[in-house]
């Protein structure tokens, strides 16, 4: 099957400032994608390129097969909601529609009403007037209809109150089911991500830490907990994240794809979030996060 996106060697250099560096990745049709990493790691710039509003310095990639945005067909494949959830904000909600039907081509019509009146939209109401969270809808609503292959969004619910949050995310799972959509998008939000989607991809500091399928990563991921000095001769296939130790107790957490030696017995496994904040814990303080010594250096 064509991946929705497959990128090699990708790299974005925006002047002097390195965005991307030698970004691969395989990303199988029919995921929902959670795109994540710090502030300035590169997501909107990876969701720029995969759009085609951005051209890659160095690399390749492709989107659904071919070259981003290459021709008309290849532009209607795609639907995108930028940061922010952009509107005009002097046009009504109908207005948003009728210029919605006019710019595509596959544009469907009768899911585009029923969705406005499933949301309680007001067909005359001006954009500009609708909450952070309607507005999400009606963006969310002009990008189904479009009947895309693949589905991007820039931080959708960022300014969402939980609710309407949740509201978002119901919609959007009830559109993948339903169009059979590919879908990518970038939040800080892990909790979110964690109830829908099923790959990851995690970028640092311009490049991917982690990829893969959520099940996967998270069959790979363990926090184990020991007495001091338990893992001091682990295997060699057992990669340590990070590691807490206090004066009595290590807490290491690890990826591995083999079995865990039968000697770990306090082992779990780590769920979404738990993994991705020990990968950003890790890049932003290295692998060791000594307990007791910032105790110590606390009490100087
Ligand atoms: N138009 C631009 N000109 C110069 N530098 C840019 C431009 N756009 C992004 N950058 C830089 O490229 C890097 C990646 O930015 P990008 O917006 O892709 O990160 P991000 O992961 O989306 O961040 P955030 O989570 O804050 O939205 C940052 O260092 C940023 O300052």
């Amino acid at each position: 099957m064509t991946p929705v996106l497959r990128t090699r060697g990708l790299h974005k250099r925006y002047g002097r400032r390195h965005a991307l560096t030698d970004v691969t990745l395989d990303i199988p049709p029919g995921r929902i994608v959670a795109l994540v990493g710090p502030n300035g790691a590169g997501k909107s710039t990876l969701l720029g390129l995969t759009c085609g509003l951005l051209t890659p310095t160095a690399g390749t990639i492709e989107v659904l097969g071919t070259r981003p945005a290459a021709d008309a067909a290849g532009l209607a494949k795609v639907g995108f909601v930028a940061q922010d959830t952009p509107v005009y904000a002097g046009l009504s909600v109908a207005d948003h529609l009728r210029l919605g039907a006019r710019l595509n081509p596959g544009w469907d019509e009768g899911l585009a009403q029923r969705r406005i009146k499933q949301i309680g939209l007001d067909p005359a109401q001006k954009a500009g007037r609708l909450s952070g969270g309607q507005r999400a809808q009606l963006a969310l609503t002009i990008a189904a209809a479009k009947r895309p292959e693949l589905l991007i969004f820039d931080e959708p619910v960022a300014a969402l109150d939980p609710l309407a949050r949740r509201n978002f995310l119901q919609s959007l799972m009830e559109f993948v089911a339903e169009l059979e959509v590919s879908v990518i998008l970038s939040s800080h939000l892990l909790s979110d991500l964690e109830r829908v989607c099923d790959h990851l991809v995690v970028l640092v500091a311009s490049q991917v830490e982690l990829a893969g399928e959520v099940d996967d990563l998270i069959a790979a991921h363990y926090r184990i907990v020991g007495a001091r000095g338990d893992f001091d001769a682990l295997p060699p296939e057992i990669e340590v994240l990070l590691a807490e130790h206090t004066a009595r107790q290590s807490t290491l957490t690890v990826r591995t794809s083999q079995p865990l030696p039968v000697s770990i017995q306090n082992a779990e496994h780590l769920d979404l979030e738990d993994m991705v904040l020990a990968y950003l814990t890790r890049a932003a303080y290295g692998p060791v996060d000594d307990l007791a010594a910032r105790v110590l250096e606390a009490q100087r």
